[in-house]
């Protein structure tokens, strides 16, 4: 298609001469357990009944702590917002590759569409996919009148997304004793990213373990992800992969770095990824990450006196810097680990 990325072109070096003759790995290998995540029910959190109330407050606090991963189901974002989202998604990403790939197709930040990894040395650090990653600021910003109803889409589902996120997260920071205007003071609608992701099919996917998004934790303080129902989600828990179901109700959320830090590792940043395993169809979801402003400070908090802080005092810009630098210098973002003050 000549909206797909030159993956085969580019990676060339990387990938088999030929499709055909590529010695089969045992596909058992590629096959993983599928689970459901915690499946939680958030019109409770408007019972007139205490107990269901905090019996789904309960279930969050649990899911957050023991999987870093949850669904939610009644989550109040309305089936047009997501169904337009997945519309004007699906449009701009079946423009020609020649038009994604302009520095600054959106009129919004240059190099907001990405895709592969320019860095990539072997396959398994090459994501199969292509995304526009975007912050809200660029979103309310975007000029150009041809992707109209695309910014207002993506307005719309960011603002929603906003409101569900700042909700999980006060009842998160609640239940940790945290000041409650923590969430209001630190992150206004603003500081957020969206990011909008396609999966194309890949034609090695029977052959060979290919990623759509290699492994990695976010680094927010927790996300919002709208996919579809092909599937390729997985998790990393109890020292193995397994995969999401998608839900065509539900949308899924995980605890990204930023609150692993803020709980004093009490919330699981939990690594995940998507894997490249349809030769036929392509995939799409959008994340929302819920994000600081970058003067923002994450303080570990250590439950007053009784625990020690694990995490040193670190701004979220210092965060971006540091990730940054070592995607740079090593191809690998390491992350919370070196803001341990055992580091
Ligand atoms: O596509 C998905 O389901 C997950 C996307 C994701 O992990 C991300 O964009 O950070
Ligand atoms: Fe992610």
């Amino acid at each position: 298609m000549d909206f797909d990325p030159p993956f085969q072109e580019t990676y060339k070096a990387l990938l088999p001469n030929s499709i055909s003759s590529t010695t089969t790995n045992d596909n058992k290998l590629f096959v993983v357990e599928e689970y459901e995540l915690p499946l939680i029910d958030l019109s409770h959190l408007m019972s007139p009944h205490q107990k269901e109330k905090e019996m789904c407050i309960q279930n969050i606090v649990d899911a957050a702590s023991n999987w870093g991963f949850f669904e939610v189901e009644n989550h109040g974002i309305p089936e047009e917002v997501l169904k337009s989202m997945s519309y004007e998604q699906k449009k701009v990403f079946h423009q020609p590759f020649q038009d994604k790939s302009q520095t600054n197709v959106l009129n919004s930040s240059p190099n907001c569409y990405r895709w592969g990894n320019p860095k990539a040395t072997c396959l398994n650090q090459l994501s199969w996919s292509e995304a526009f990653h975007i912050s809200v600021t660029d979103i309310l910003g975007m000029t150009n009148n041809e992707y109209k109803s695309l910014r207002l889409a993506m307005e719309k589902f960011a603002k929603r997304a906003f409101g569900l996120a700042k909700n999980l997260a006060h009842i998160l920071a609640e239940n940790l004793g945290l000041k409650s205007t923590y969430f209001q003071e630190n992150c206004p609608p603003n500081s957020s990213y969206l990011r909008l992701n396609r999966y194309p099919p890949c034609p090695y996917s029977s052959k060979l373990q290919m990623f759509g998004l290699v492994p990695h934790t976010d680094s927010d303080f927790l996300s919002v992800v709208y996919q579809d129902q092909v599937g390729g989600l997985q998790l990393f828990k109890d020292g193995r992969w397994v995969a999401v179901k998608p839900n065509p109700e539900a949308l899924v959320i995980n605890i990204g770095d930023l609150f692993q830090a803020l709980s004093n590792g009490v919330y699981k940043s939990i690594r995940h990824r998507v894997v490249a395993s349809n030769s036929e169809k392509e995939r799409f979801s959008a994340a929302y990450f819920y994000c600081p402003i970058s003067d923002a400070i994450i303080e570990s908090c250590s439950h007053g006196q009784s625990t020690v802080a694990v995490y040193r005092n670190f701004t979220f810009r210092e965060y971006k810097r540091q990730i940054q630098k070592d995607v740079q210098d090593t191809g690998d973002k390491v992350g919370l680990q070196r803001f341990l003050l055992s580091y």
